[in-house]
């Protein structure tokens, strides 16, 4: 079938033709007849870049996909929903530019240089670290020689960090098949595992690419052992699943992944239907907010067919709606007025409240009645953390802002609460560590709001004497947690309490040189080792040095499992993991129950008044240290006073630290220099100052300024 070009584009390349050279005149006839594969082999050539072939694929590229397509063909193709699934930093991004490209989705650069690198890790954030933090979806259209047919690819790309393993698998729920790309510098890592079992659950098809075979230390040969040995696949030499290899970077290999989707897809495809006769259901996999349109869902359409101007309803709430748009991206919003059977896109109705599009929701055709499609569990939140505005008149906007946040990121849960010391806040509860960093990062990005995120805490649940476990208080505010005194005293009735602190299974994965740091460091926060493996390496670095897992180690790598407390890791252990073994190694983790622990509660006073916001669960030997560190941080950051500020960490009734700040010395030079400019400056500016001061935090007599507050969570 022929590439619809318009015609300016058409008669430009016929011009290049009558003076290209025969090579060129091939791949250029083959644009225009449909032959795009082999103009597209030829982008990624070397010193083709003048040439006028590359010249007319920048031409036909630089079209938008409206150009090029009319919006009605989205909805009339057969889809074909994918999804990338890798350990993080495998090249899942990389790899989704480049099927972006060869499908003419996106641009290529000048001189075949990628000018749109990460098109789908569209979030500041994940710019800025180079990380997939929110699923994408964006269709494309395959031009497919060899069964002479154009497909709808369908390409949900997910994250790929264990924070956001609930998005992977909503994600997978809109796929059929599963790319599941490995790493040929690193073969298997932790993640792959479990992203594997996961699509497996979801019976999706797997497709394994191996990626980035353009680096030395590449040993794809070792991988597809792995791949063998360990996911059960039949990718030997021989074997029925043969693994593609590829070079995302490059582009080396990418046309045969678009070549085996179609073939593994056009086998498992449903018709797209004439969208007539069928009941339509829709499941809602994702939402946000959208500050001109409004509520944005985006759906996966199961059965049947939805058109703008339909009226819909929620299977969920029973709410009545009206389509008044509805399309894909491509990578931007095409409105194709109409989505089928199979095919993934977005849709807006007049939802006016944000939690309406609630995610696993089915939207069916009003007045029809339709069995709703299974949902998704909720997620369970591992952290939690209050955030409180810098200035307390910003709480409407903060808590706003958390409100359409929430909607794009449904792992947050948020309720009210307020401390004495910070005044109104939010508590949130999150995924891990750095999905709290990259919350707060949106939350700076997208809503212009800087907040102060208190240090963040685990669930714990208390269990009384011949009670159920699972009946257990769960609590997740320290301030809740019952005092020690109280609980040892014999007399009290909460005497016999078990205090239990949920638990996970580490994994760590690093060159064998590091493993005496690593289990110090698994050690210290109260692992206990459960496995110990070691690993050959992949080949030499390109360097020749030992580079272990980043990067092709020549060494041997250890993969050891810990059973660690949650509360343990979601502080810093992450970056002092990755400094202790000079960033080489990798951490996983996944949930392993509750366990009896002897943990107590540590409150901090200032010169009587009980500082709630820093109130923390530790355990009873770590206690002393962990006050001392935290009595020094406040001194450091509580101004002086004109009397003595007494900063007391307790233990039930017991004082475990204390540190004094001085009070300021009496001016004794004071009326001097009476008269004098400077003298007069510097009391102005010592009235400015005050001023300043008005806007700090008053812990009872004590004021400290909100940024010195802000400091004190940020300091490590
Ligand atoms: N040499 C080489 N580098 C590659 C290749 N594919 C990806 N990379 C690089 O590997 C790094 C990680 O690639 P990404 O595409 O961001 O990885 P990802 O899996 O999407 O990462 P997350 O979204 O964080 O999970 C980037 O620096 C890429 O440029 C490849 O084929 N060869």
């Amino acid at each position: 079938m022929a590439v619809r070009l318009i015609r300016p584009i058409n008669s430009a390349i016929r011009r290049h033709l009558a003076t290209a050279p025969p090579a060129s005149s091939a791949a250029l006839s083959g644009l225009i007849t449909g032959k795009k594969s082999n103009l597209l082999n030829s982008r990624f050539a070397p010193n083709q870049s003048k040439s006028p072939v590359h010249q007319c694929q920048r031409l036909y590229s630089a079209l938008s996909p409206v150009q090029r397509h009319p919006p009605s063909l989205y909805g009339q193709l057969q889809p074909i929903s994918f999804s990338i699934i890798a350990h993080i930093d495998h090249g899942k991004s990389t790899l989704a530019d480049r099927l972006l490209e060869m499908t003419g989705t996106i641009p290529i650069g000048a001189d075949g240089q990628v000018i749109n690198k990460q098109v789908l890790d569209s979030l500041k954030v994940e710019r800025e670290r180079g990380i997939t933090v929110k699923s994408q979806a964006v269709s494309m259209i395959y031009d497919d020689v060899t069964t002479k047919q154009k497909w709808l690819l369908n390409l949900i790309d997910t994250p790929g960090h264990v924070d956001f393993a609930y998005e992977v698998s909503r994600s997978l729920s809109a796929c059929q098949i599963a790319l599941l790309v490995v790493d040929a510098t690193q073969g298997i890592q932790s993640q792959t595992l479990s992203v594997f079992r996961v699509a497996m659950a979801r019976g999706l098809r797997i497709i394994p690419v191996i990626n980035k075979i353009d680096l030395p230390g590449a040993s794809p040969d070792a991988v597809l052992d792995q791949l063998h040995e360990r996911l059960g696949l039949n990718v030997l030499p021989g074997e029925s699943e043969e693994a593609i290899m590829v070079s995302a970077k490059t582009g080396k290999g990418v046309e045969d992944v678009l070549k085996r989707l179609v073939a593994v897809g056009s086998e498992s495809t449903q018709d797209v239907g004439d969208g007539q006769d069928e009941k339509m259901r829709s499941l809602v996999f994702d939402s946000w907010y959208d500050s001109y349109k409004g509520v944005v869902a985006l759906i996966s359409v199961k059965d049947g067919a939805i058109r703008k101007g339909d009226k819909i309803a929620s299977a969920h709430s029973r709410k009545r709606y009206e389509v008044l748009d509805i399309g894909v991206n491509s990578p931007t919003a095409i409105a194709t007025g109409i989505l089928r059977k199979g095919q993934v896109g977005w849709v807006i109705c007049n939802m006016k409240s944000v939690p309406e599009a609630s995610i696993g929701d089915t939207l069916h055709h009003d007045k029809v009645k339709v069995d709703p499609l299974p949902g998704f569990k909720p997620s369970v939140p591992m952290i939690y953390c209050s955030a409180f505005p810098v200035s307390s008149a910003d709480f409407p906007k903060l808590e706003m802002a958390i409100q359409k946040l929430a909607l794009n990121d449904r792992s947050v849960t948020w309720s009210r609460e307020s401390s004495l010391a910070l005044g109104q806040g939010v508590k949130l509860g999150l995924l891990g560590a750095l999905h709290m960093e990259i919350f707060r990062a949106r939350l700076a990005d997208e809503y212009g709001m800087e907040v102060l995120i208190t240090n963040p805490t685990v669930a714990y649940r208390i269990v009384r004497p011949n009670e159920d476990e699972n009946e257990a208080k769960v609590i997740t505010n320290p301030l809740e947690f019952p005092d020690d005194e109280v609980m040892r005293s014999k007399r009290s009735t909460k005497n016999g309490l078990q205090i239990q602190e949920p638990m996970v299974i580490g994994t760590l994965t690093c060159p064998e040189e590091y493993l005496g740091a690593m289990s110090q460091l698994c050690f210290d926060r109260r692992g206990e080792e459960i496995d110990l493996i070691f690993q050959d390496g992949f080949g030499t670095g390109e360097d020749g040095k030992p580079v272990g897992a980043e990067n092709a180690g020549g060494e041997r790598l250890v993969i050891m499992k810990h059973r660690l407390p949650l509360s343990e890791i979601v502080t810093d252990f992450f970056g002092e993991l990755k400094s202790k073994t000079a960033g080489f190694a990798t951490f996983d983790y996944e949930d392993d129950g509750w366990q009896a622990s002897d943990l107590v509660r540590l409150s901090f006073l200032l010169t009587g008044t009980p500082l709630d916001a820093l109130s923390q669960i530790v355990h009873r030997s770590k206690a002393v240290d962990v006050a001392k560190v935290w009595t020094q941080k406040l001194k450091d950051i509580v101004p002086r006073q004109q009397y003595e500020v007494n900063i007391q960490a307790m233990v039930g009734g017991r004082v475990v630290s204390s540190e004094k700040k001085t009070a300021y010395r009496k001016d004794v030079t004071a009326g001097l220099y009476g008269g004098h400019y400077e003298r007069k400056l510097k009391h102005l500016n010592k009235q400015k100052e005050g001023k300043k001061r008005l806007r700090a935090m008053s812990v009872g007599r004590v004021q400290i300024p909100q940024e010195n507050f802000m400091k004190l969570f940020e300091a490590k």
